[in-house]
């Protein structure tokens, strides 16, 4: 495992699941980290997919405790943004040369999105071995990461896209996973707080219950 690999399991290893965030207001920002983070998940993945994304970064990384990433990066253009806000580490839905590239010069953990077996190639080359599989269900699910996986003993994922509580467990039950990232303690609209303190709560029980069996 090279020390890129390292930072980036480190993140990975802060929780069960990186809850995938969509910020569409600034004020927002603030109590969902908090709730969040106060729930036992303290990696946050804030989507560069609204105008107040950098702004949520920002704000986010003011709460003790939370390790604020920024997901949606395309290019190298949105990692420098992302790395101007602060950015602890950073996820995209997919892997380019350009931004992989970038991504491993700057040195910050980096979690490229792989679906199929050539991605996985495209990373390794790149010396990244810490992937996303995205769109985790859409594309196959626990079955087809199963037979990715297998060719690849070096790789291991955080699978996203389509992730419940439901089906957590499965995922998280791989030896290839090392956690999950997910959308769902964090739904559209007017953020209920006490209700995305206990679903984090929830999610962060999601490997220890796994491993309880
Ligand atoms: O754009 C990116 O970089 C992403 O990270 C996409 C997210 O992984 C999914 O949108 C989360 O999927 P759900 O949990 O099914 O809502």
């Amino acid at each position: 495992m090279n020390d890129l690999a390292r930072s980036v399991e480190r993140v990975m290893r802060l929780a069960p699941v990186i809850p995938v965030l969509v910020i569409e207001d600034p004020d927002h920002a603030l109590p969902i980290a908090e709730a969040l983070v106060a729930g036992g998940l303290p990696a946050l993945e804030v989507t560069l997919r609204t105008p107040c994304a950098i702004d949520a970064i920002k704000a986010m990384k003011q709460v003790p405790g939370a390790v604020v990433g920024a997901g949606t990066v395309l290019n190298p253009d949105d990692l420098a943004r992302a790395l101007d806000a602060g950015a602890e580490f950073i996820v995209s839905p997919g892997l380019t040369p350009a931004l992989g590239q970038a991504a491993v010069e700057s040195g910050v953990p980096y979690l490229p999105g792989t679906a199929n077996a050539s991605d996985m190639m495209l990373a390794l080359d790149l010396g990244l071995s810490r992937l996303k599989f995205f769109p985790a269900m859409a594309n196959g699910g626990v079955p087809a990461l199963k037979a990715i996986a297998s060719a690849f003993g070096q790789l291991r994922f955080c699978p996203t896209g389509g992730i419940t509580p439901a089906n957590a467990p499965e995922w998280l039950a791989l030896d290839a996973v090392i956690c999950v990232g997910g959308s769902w303690m964090v739904p559209k609209g007017k953020p209920d707080i006490a209700r995305i303190e206990a679903d984090a709560r929830l999610a962060a029980q999601l490997l220890d219950k796994e491993k309880a069996l």
